[in-house]
């Protein structure tokens, strides 16, 4: 597919040590970071393939589209191109950087290293309206199984990518309707009784819609499988992220994950590797297309 582990070995031997010396250290002082740089990859590679155009400004540019607006960490990229530029100018690309911060942040939350093959290159095109395609949290799984399937994931990879919620937070916004008056006699029946309580508690009706909460209860910081047994709990933050344990298709994932007598085991961390090598070669530019910025937040 044109990208290949090692693609800078010799034109820029650093960029991986670089990169994630500068993770780590602004990680240090700012642990959101790592999610926020997670979902930033996941979200590059989905509209206009992982090309870096998710870290273009602009008016109308992707980064400003509904989905995007809560992304963070674009200053760790712009960090690690600084650098990268003084030691091996030209050379690295903005998406590449996105590529290996995305495995850095999962490592530094205590998830297993994997390769990430490089030699993107930078796309020159960033419209919020590409960023329509994104899955939504609303999404039923057949939805979700679709757009995955669009960009040539099966259904492992989705339950094992989304399994990427197992750091990082979401906002009240995206999940209080499942609170109040989600069906004439109350909160939306998927979610564990006690923990509607606890939700509400957190985020109260009509209260700050902005109030993030893990995504992973109790474990929102720690790359582990615990996402998936609050799925089966009934703790899932998300509605989209809950219908996973409804619907069979992608439950089976969930319990092969766990671990459940009976299913072939998967393990996760070894999963999750395989799973972001395929999603991070997603409609990659390589060779002579597109360009290698300058700067991550404006093209050439
Ligand atoms: C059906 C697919 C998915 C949907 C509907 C979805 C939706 C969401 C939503 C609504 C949030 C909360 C955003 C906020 O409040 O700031 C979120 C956060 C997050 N998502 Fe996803 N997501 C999906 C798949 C993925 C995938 C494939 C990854 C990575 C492999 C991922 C990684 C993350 C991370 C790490 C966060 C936490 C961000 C932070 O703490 O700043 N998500 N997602
Ligand atoms: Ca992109
Ligand atoms: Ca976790």
């Amino acid at each position: 597919q044109g990208t290949r582990v090692g693609f800078y070995s010799t034109s820029c031997p650093k960029v991986e040590s670089i990169v994630s010396s500068t993770v780590q250290s602004h990680f240090k002082s700012d642990p959101t970071i790592a999610p926020g740089l997670l979902r930033m990859h996941f979200h590059d590679c989905f509209v206009q393939g992982c090309d870096g155009s998710i870290l273009i400004d602009g008016p109308n540019a992707e980064k400003t589209a509904p989905p995007n607006q809560l992304l963070r960490g674009y200053e760790v990229i712009d960090d690690a191109k600084t650098q990268l530029e003084s030691v091996c100018p030209g050379v690295v690309s903005c998406a590449d950087i996105l590529a290996l911060a995305a495995r850095d942040s999962v490592v530094l939350t205590s998830g297993a290293s994997w390769a990430v093959p490089t030699g993107r290159r930078d796309g020159t095109v960033s419209q919020s309206s590409d960023a329509n395609n994104l899955p939504g949290f609303r999404d039923t799984v057949n939805v979700q199984k679709q757009k995955f399937a669009d960009k040539g994931l099966n259904t492992q990879d989705l339950v094992t990518l989304v399994g990427g919620h197992t750091i990082g937070t979401a906002a009240c916004q995206f999940f209080s309707y499942r609170l109040y008056n989600f069906t004439s006699t109350g909160a939306d029946p998927s979610i564990n009784p006690a923990f509607v309580s606890q939700l509400q508690a957190l985020c109260p009706q009509n209260g700050d819609g902005s109030r993030r909460i893990g995504l992973d209860n109790g474990s929102a910081n720690k790359f582990d499988t615990s996402f998936f047994a609050n799925l089966r709990d009934g703790k899932g933050i998300l509605e989209s992220d809950q219908r996973l344990w409804t619907d069979n298709s992608t439950k089976t994932f969930v319990q092969r994950f766990l671990g459940v007598r009976g299913l072939l085991g998967l393990t996760f961390n070894v999963e999750f590797g395989k799973s972001m090598v395929k999603m991070s070669n997603i409609g990659v530019k390589t060779g002579t297309a597109g360009e290698i910025r300058k700067v991550c937040s404006k093209v050439n």
